[in-house]
């Protein structure tokens, strides 16, 4: 990975999601086989390691920095940018994330709201996103807006104002939200070097127009050549065709929903398209049975055809 501070984050980031062994331990065996995976059958080569989709918030920090090191450290000649999600509902937990992503070379960082005691401004919020940017400076920071998990109530495009007056390594958000009012505010209120990651892979299309300028999320374990179709069109004008696949996606999802999709069934959808035995999600989330993945895996062939997914 080259010198992280100039490159800005753009195109499509995996979100991915943490092997885990049956007996509940991170397997870190996995993650070489993963990122070859990902290069070689999806095309994809931006990660964005123990978000969401990773269970970040339900692994210690100690199983963290060991999958922040692997990623790293197996990522370096494979992939472009691995970026390191550090937040947590302690100041000090992330801090010391952050602090440690620095060590490891990570690329950028991110950082969600705390959702257990919650900022009551975007002041507060900003003034902790602050001190943790501030224990790895010389890091890209982005913001990590996903207000159904964290139930935030306050507005991306109010936290990030003004933002780099107090975090000069500031260089973005990822807006995991379907409002797209405040997504293009934040764009409309943003410098051109802050990248604008969208996470709602089912609307991507609606948050470029808008102006995005990349995506993270989970799906693009799966759908990402996909998706990076849908990307290239778009970039080309081609409106028709980044209609076409963005429907195909919306196709997948909404049946994946009608069958319960959460992390434990996406997750399983990934063994089942991938191959690789990622294991079951950490409680409190239950496995998913195979069959209900199964059926998602043969609705997305159906809609790809034959082509390679
Ligand atoms: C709530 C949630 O998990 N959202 C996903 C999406 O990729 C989501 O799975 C997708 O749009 C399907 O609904 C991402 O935004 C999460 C993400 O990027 C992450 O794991 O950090």
């Amino acid at each position: 990975m080259a010198s992280p501070s100039n490159r800005k984050l753009t195109g499509l980031v995996a979100a991915t999601f943490t092997p885990l062994t049956h007996q509940g331990e991170i397997n870190l065996s996995l993650i070489e086989p993963y990122i070859d995976y990902l290069v070689e059958n999806q095309g994809v080569h931006k990660v964005f390691v123990n978000g969401t989709t990773g269970e970040g918030l339900s692994l210690s920090v100690d199983e963290r920095k060991r999958l922040a090191e692997e990623w790293c450290k197996k990522g370096k000649s494979k992939l472009q940018q691995v970026i390191v999600h550090v937040g947590c509902l302690s100041l000090k937990d992330s801090q010391e994330l952050a602090r440690h992503a620095a060590e490891t070379g990570a690329d950028g960082i991110a950082v969600i709201s705390p959702s257990f005691f919650k900022p009551t401004s975007a002041d507060a919020l900003r003034q902790f996103l602050q001190e943790v940017a501030a224990a790895a400076p010389q890091l890209p920071f982005y913001y990590y807006h996903i207000p159904a998990m964290t139930g935030l109530t306050l507005r991306a495009s109010d936290i990030v104002e003004g933002i780099e007056e107090t975090i000069p390594s500031f260089r973005g958000l990822k807006f995991s939200s379907s409002d797209l009012m405040d997504f293009g505010q934040c764009i409309s209120k943003c410098p051109s070097h802050w990248s604008q990651l969208y996470g709602v892979d089912e609307q991507l299309l609606g948050a470029l127009v808008m102006g995005a300028s990349g995506a993270v999320g989970s799906t693009f374990n799966y759908l990402g050549n996909r998706v990076n179709s849908l990307l290239s069109a778009f970039d080309e004008g081609d409106l028709r065709q980044a209609r076409t696949l963005q429907l195909q996606i919306q196709d997948i999802i909404s049946y994946a929903v009608k069958q319960g999709f959460d992390l434990a069934v996406n997750k399983q959808l990934m063994c089942q398209v991938s191959g690789l035995p990622l294991g079951p999600p950490r409680l409190p989330l239950l496995p998913c049975p195979g069959s209900k993945a199964q059926s998602i895996a043969q609705r997305l062939q159906q809609v790809l055809g034959k082509q390679k997914i």
